[in-house]
């Protein structure tokens, strides 16, 4: 192979988020296979001992499929509370098995658990940015997954590679590693016949009358191609491009070679948590808009102040993401809300000045601050 096919998004690239999804790390009786975590870790201690190494962060599934079979379960649960349990043992094992794999080579890892709806607040977001930055810094390797023992149903992120585009996001990486059972995109289901690998994407047009199916074969993954597709929109229409491939050609993948699929950046950086926002928070209610605050918070990146607000639905606190209603009950926006569902229909409608001298200055606070909202739909 000559050195001008070598793809450029990844030679080039500082940061590399890596994410392997749990069918490439367990063996089909639902344990962890030792043999492949550590022909993966093999793939990214090659990349970082490059005279030019860029940094990788890992996001790996795998936490519920490794504590299946020492729990005695039989296959993926369905109900919640066992798949956490199963996480619960299983995540330990995972990192232990990274940990010893990794200290091959003198790598130290670090755990670092999100869940999606922390990473859309401020402080910990900054944290979460700030010690995956520090780990890097430290020539640590930094191994993400979901929290899954405190996600609940309505907030799961259930799958990683939306995790994944998000963490790419979050640490500024310039390349997302997809690792999975199969070695791309396929222009159909890739256990029918007749059926081939795309090379690359150029953008969503690309993807037209494309069968992007849902269940992967092992049966301990989740997401299918169709989080991984969305993951590679979000990730590329942030500015970063992406490889999607086999986790057994990832050696190859990290080196530049054309394995896989890629997915070229259709967009440039957006702004920090609003992604994590518009693309990972559960909505906890709703907020309804007169004309002149849709206006004002879609076209003019206004605040939301209580006088635009006509109605509240659902039970929130301050602090809570909401959805953002026009008057035909379209969402416009997602925002971190600034009040509680029980305080706010009494200041509907109301200017902050009049709420101000009627309650004291805390209300003249904006119900919505522009820097804590997203639009969704202009
Ligand atoms: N168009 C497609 N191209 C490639 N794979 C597809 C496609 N449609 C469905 N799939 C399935 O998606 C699976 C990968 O998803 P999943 O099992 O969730 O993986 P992981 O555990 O790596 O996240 C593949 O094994 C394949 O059977
Ligand atoms: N946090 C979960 C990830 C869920 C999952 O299976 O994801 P994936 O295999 O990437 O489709 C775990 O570690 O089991």
């Amino acid at each position: 192979m000559s050195e001008d096919s070598l793809r450029e998004e990844v030679l080039t690239a500082r940061r590399i988020v890596v994410k392997v999804g749990s069918s490439s790390l367990t063996t089909a009786a639902g344990g962890l296979d030792a043999d492949r975590v550590d022909a993966l870790v093999d793939a990214i201690a090659k990349v970082r001992s490059r005279p030019d190494a860029p940094e990788v962060v890992l996001v790996s599934s795998g936490a519920i499929a490794a504590g299946l079979a020492p729990l005695g379960l039989d296959g993926r649960p369905k109900d919640l509370a066992r798949q956490q349990a199963a996480a619960s043992v299983g995540q330990g094992l995972l990192v232990a098995r990274y940990t010893a794999s990794f200290a091959r080579y003198g790598i130290r890892v670090g755990q670092v658990l999100l869940t999606a709806e922390d990473a859309s607040r401020r402080a910990h977001y900054r944290n979460a940015y700030r010690t995956l930055d520090q780990l890097l810094a430290m020539g640590a390797m930094p191994i993400v997954n979901e929290n899954d023992t405190v996600a609940t149903a309505e907030i799961k992120f259930g799958d990683n590679d939306r995790l994944a585009a998000l963490v790419a996001h979050l640490v500024r990486a310039d390349l997302l590693v997809l690792l999975s059972d199969v070695d791309g995109l396929y222009d159909g289901d890739p256990a029918k016949p007749g059926t081939s690998r795309i090379a690359e994407v150029r953008g969503p047009h690309d993807l037209d009358g494309i069968e992007i199916g849902s269940a992967g074969k092992a049966g301990v993954g989740t997401g299918g191609m169709v989080t991984k597709v969305e993951a590679a929109r979000i990730a590329t229409g942030a500015g970063i491009p992406v490889v999607l491939t086999a986790a057994s050609h990832a050696t190859d993948a990290l080196a530049g070679r054309p394995t896989g699929t890629l997915f070229l950046r259709t967009g440039s950086r957006t702004s920090d948590r609003m992604l994590w926002l518009a693309h990972a928070s559960s909505p906890r209610g709703a907020l309804h808009l007169d004309a002149g605050a849709v206006e004002a918070v879609v076209s003019a990146g206004a605040s939301l102040l209580p006088a635009g607000v006509t109605k509240v639905d659902g039970e929130f606190a301050a602090g809570d993401p909401v959805d953002l209603l026009a008057e035909n009950g379209h969402i416009v926006a997602r925002g971190l809300v600034n009040f509680d569902a029980r305080e706010l229909p009494r200041l509907l409608g109301r200017s902050t000045r009049d709420l101000a001298q009627e309650f004291g200055a805390a209300y003249e606070r904006e119900v919505v601050h522009r820097d804590d909202l997203v639009v969704l739909r202009g």
